[in-house]
């Protein structure tokens, strides 16, 4: 049947209250209500599945949990479930003293007897009884005139009275009184207050304070909006007689989507407690949200006395025993209440959070409270125990800011604004391909993958692998213009390019432009930078240096295109550096490079570098610079007679020949090391070498001090040279990873003997052990001297 074009004529608009003088709209609520949960009562029943006894006790001890002292626990006379349940509580001491439980029964002696059974010896209970007053329920479900719906509930309640003091009596068990007017909303207001009145009379004990009877109001079906339930709740307050003896409790349900409203209004109205359930269980539409109402206050600055800072625990307890889930849309709840997927209103929370930061920091300062005041989020998901995770999350309707939120929360790392677009644009692409939203995890992936940020996992086609930047005069000294520096920055570096190990060098203004002019001279990548940005990350010994490169091609700082990069260092070189490469490898994208060639001709700058590329890539071997120029002074002698041409296994056998190294440590030098011990002398640093050195094939022992282990083995030598030999230069690095590791070491000896004029040569070997490294270059770098032995 289609809806009707005159609803007038199948339904009834409800009757408004004429309340002259209502008081109600222009209160605010300044505290919180007395809170009862009815989860286990009204909710239960009004599950396809009733709770188990299980079911209920975790969901009791939630409740508890949570704060709530007043539980409505059961309807014992429904079940043995609900009968033993209750006594479940009672019998294993459950209910912590400041609890009371509270259990439902109808106006009937059988039915009243076994409630208070199930609850005797319990500590404090709430008896609550109930019958419906309104015209239909009168008329239809009870058959009943009105002095007999009175008839019903005095009669009961006085049996309530008497039964309840000897359960006392034989118990102990302290008792309140509720009584509820079913269908109050429906039931003719004054009749509803005579009916009240005359089971205030019944009971004839009530007091003040703890001993005040609870007057329930249900709005049993919601048929009104929430103004009228307030004008209703207002009439029964100002004309209940002795008002201070009697709470007021509330109890809307939610037929018409309005029972927070109803709760709020009824209690500026004059409600005193509100009945509901964990997440708006209940009949039909369910009873009004406990924890909605709750988490309204707390947002208005008033601690509603109930505590949700782990929200989730209550949701997973509360789904799991009703066995129904709660909508993502659900106030404070909902898995997606605190997510924005719109770029606007993650631009506005990204930007509220970093304005809210500087004022938190002013408002600490003077000592002033730190208001919470972000766009969208009316309440911090932290106090409920939620993480920022799910605020932001992005789909094809995100913008650049929700993004870079994303980033900076889980990489540190503050975007700057064009490079915000930049990477906006490629989380965009593969959110419209893919059509879904992007996890956090794909948004992160996504930036290390394109800025190849994060290690070797992320490693792009061009990757640092050590660098130095040196000082060097200007080239021109005559050159006495303000805009050339007097010093220039030199980057010399290892770069791994496709795998492949370049050795490159290049000059400029400072280490970023040196870095592009090695890219330029030895892999013909020809950039500039065009912005550049950092900011720390982290604090203490810890903070590193976050940077933002952008680069576009050379001579052309208008280009429409650009590439950002970005590096993360704890030297603020190295992170610009990194910064820079990232860039340049977006920019190259799979553009073939130039391959490694070989060039040792006279005047070939290049060629130097190029020379160190091969025994990185054939040997590991990490040339310091000095060592560079002079093995590639050695190089261009050897290939003199071939105008520069030379094999790269010839030039590896070169080096290998040249400096008396052998990757397996067996080079056939003129001295090698025998067994040794290094001991300390004394306090400081100072040590001693005792070991056997071969010379010549001859095994000779010798002992030697000094202040390390180098100038410890020079002293014992000098045992048996004579002369003075000398470290001129020393410097090691790893080769290799984990378990294979491997020191490697140079040494630049310088030998003097009298009469005699000062030669020099180094020594390279690598070993296990970083010492025995150290003391075999010195070994190799002495046999390649005219040693004068003593005699
Ligand atoms: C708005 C609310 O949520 S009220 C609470 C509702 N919750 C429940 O009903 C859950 C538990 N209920 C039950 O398990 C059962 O209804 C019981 C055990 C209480 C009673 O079961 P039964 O005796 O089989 O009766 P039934 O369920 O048919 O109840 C209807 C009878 O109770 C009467 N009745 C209904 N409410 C009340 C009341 N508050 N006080 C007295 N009698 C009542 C009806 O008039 C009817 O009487 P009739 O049989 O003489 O016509
Ligand atoms: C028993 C009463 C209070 C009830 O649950 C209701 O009216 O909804």
């Amino acid at each position: 049947m289609p809806m009707l074009t005159d609803p007038s004529q199948k339904y009834k608009g409800y009757t408004p209250l004429n309340l002259t003088d209502r008081k109600w709209p222009s209160k605010t609520l300044t505290k919180a209500p007395i809170w009862l949960s009815t989860d286990l009562r009204d909710g239960n029943q009004a599950l396809a599945n009733p709770m188990t006894i299980e079911q209920k006790t975790v969901f009791f001890r939630e409740l508890v949990k949570c704060g709530v002292k007043q539980i409505e626990v059961a309807y014992p006379a429904a079940s043995d479930t609900d009968f033993m349940f209750v006594r479940g509580l009672v019998e294993n001491n459950e209910v912590p003293d400041d609890v009371w439980i509270q259990v439902l029964t109808p106006a009937r002696e059988d039915l009243i007897r076994r409630t208070i059974d199930s609850v005797a010896g319990c500590k404090k209970a709430i008896l609550h009884m109930y019958n419906a007053t309104s015209p239909t329920f009168r008329n239809v479900v009870f058959r009943n005139s009105k002095e007999k719906t009175i008839e019903l509930a005095v009669e009961h309640t006085k049996l309530v009275r008497r039964l309840t003091e000897e359960c006392t009596a034989k118990y102990g068990t302290v008792f309140k009184y509720e009584y509820s007017p079913e269908t109050f909303t429906q039931t003719e207001p004054d009749f509803a207050l005579e009916v009240c009145e005359a089971v205030k009379a019944a009971w004839g004990k009530a007091g003040t304070g703890e001993d005040r009877i609870i007057f329930n109001l249900p709005a049993t079906v919601e048929i009104a909006p929430p103004n009228h339930y307030a004008d209703q709740i207002e009439n029964f307050c100002n004309k209940i007689s002795e008002r201070e003896k009697v709470i007021v409790s509330l109890h809307p349900h939610n037929d018409r989507g309005t029972g927070i409203a109803a709760a709020e209004l009824g209690q500026l109205a004059g409600g005193d407690r509100v009945e509901g359930c964990f997440f708006g269980n209940g009949e039909r539409t369910g009873n009004v949200d406990l924890v909605n109402l709750a988490l309204n206050l707390y947002t208005q600055g008033i601690h509603p006395g109930l505590d949700f800072s782990d929200i989730q625990t209550a949701i997973d307890t509360v789904t799991q025993c009703n066995d129904l889930p709660i909508h993502p849309r659900h106030p404070y709840a909902g898995e997606l209440v605190f997510t924005a997927f719109s770029g606007s209103h993650q631009d506005a929370i990204k930007k509220g959070f970093e304005a809210q930061k500087i004022k938190h920091a002013e408002a600490a300062a003077k000592g002033e409270p730190q208001y919470w005041d972000i766009p969208y989020l009316p309440i911090d998901p932290a106090d409920l125990g939620q993480n920022y995770e799910a605020v932001i999350r992005v789909n094809s309707q995100s913008g650049k800011g929700g993004i870079a939120y994303l980033i900076k929360q889980h990489l540190h790392l503050d975007l700057p604004r064009k490079m915000q677009i930049a990477f906006y644009q490629v989380v965009q692409a593969i959110s419209d391909r893919e059509a879904r939203e992007m996890t956090v995890d794909d948004i992160t992936t996504a930036f290390r993958t394109t800025y190849h940020f994060g290690g070797p996992k992320y490693q792009g086609r061009l990757a640092l692998r050590n660098f130095k930047i040196s000082t060097e005069p200007s080239e021109d000294p005559a050159d006495e213009s303000e805009e050339t520096p007097d010093e220039r920055r030199r980057f010399d570096g290892t770069l791994a390019v496709d795998g492949v190990y370049r050795v490159i060098r290049g000059d400029g203004n400072g280490p970023l432009s040196a870095l592009l002019d090695a890219l330029r001279v030895h892999l013909d990548i020809d950039l500039t930078i065009r912005d550049y940005t950092e900011h720390s990350v982290g604090e203490g010994k810890d903070v590193k240096a976050a940077s933002y490169v952008e680069v576009v091609p050379a001579g052309d700082r208008k280009s429409a295109q650009s590439w950002w990069g970005v590096g993360l260092d704890s030297d603020i070189a190295g992170s610009g550096l990194r910064a820079l490469l990232s860039a340049v490898n977006l920019a190259i994208g799979d553009r073939p490079l130039p391959e490694l060639k070989l060039s040792v001709g006279f005047n070939a700058r290049s060629g130097q570098a190029d020379i160190s590329s091969v025994i990185v890539n054939s040997l590991g071997l990490e040339l310091p610079r000095r060592l560079q120029s002079a093995f590639f002074e050695v190089a261009q002698r050897a290939a003199g007679e071939t105008g520069g041409e030379i094999s790269l296994g010839a030039l590896t056998e070169l080096f290998q020949s040249t400096y008396g190294f052998h990757p397996s440590g067996t080079a056939d030098n003129r001295l090698a090391l025998g067994n040794f011990k290094l001991e300390h002398i004394g306090e400081g640093g100072r040590r001693q070498f005792i070991g056997d050195v071969v010379v010549d094939g001859e095994k000779r022992s010798i002992t030697g001090e000094g202040n390390g282990p180098l100038s410890s083995v020079l002293s014992a030598l000098h045992s048996f040279v004579s002369g003075t030999l000398t470290i001129r230069e020393y410097s090691e690095h790893s080769i290799g990873e984990g378990a294979e590791v491997n020191a490697a070491s140079y040494v630049e000896l310088t030998y003097e003997v009298s009469e005699l004029k000062k030669t020099r040569a180094w020594g390279v070997a690598v070993d296990n052990d970083i010492t025995a490294s150290g003391i075999k270059a010195v070994l190799a770098a002495a046999s390649k001297l005219d040693l004068v032995l003593k005699n």
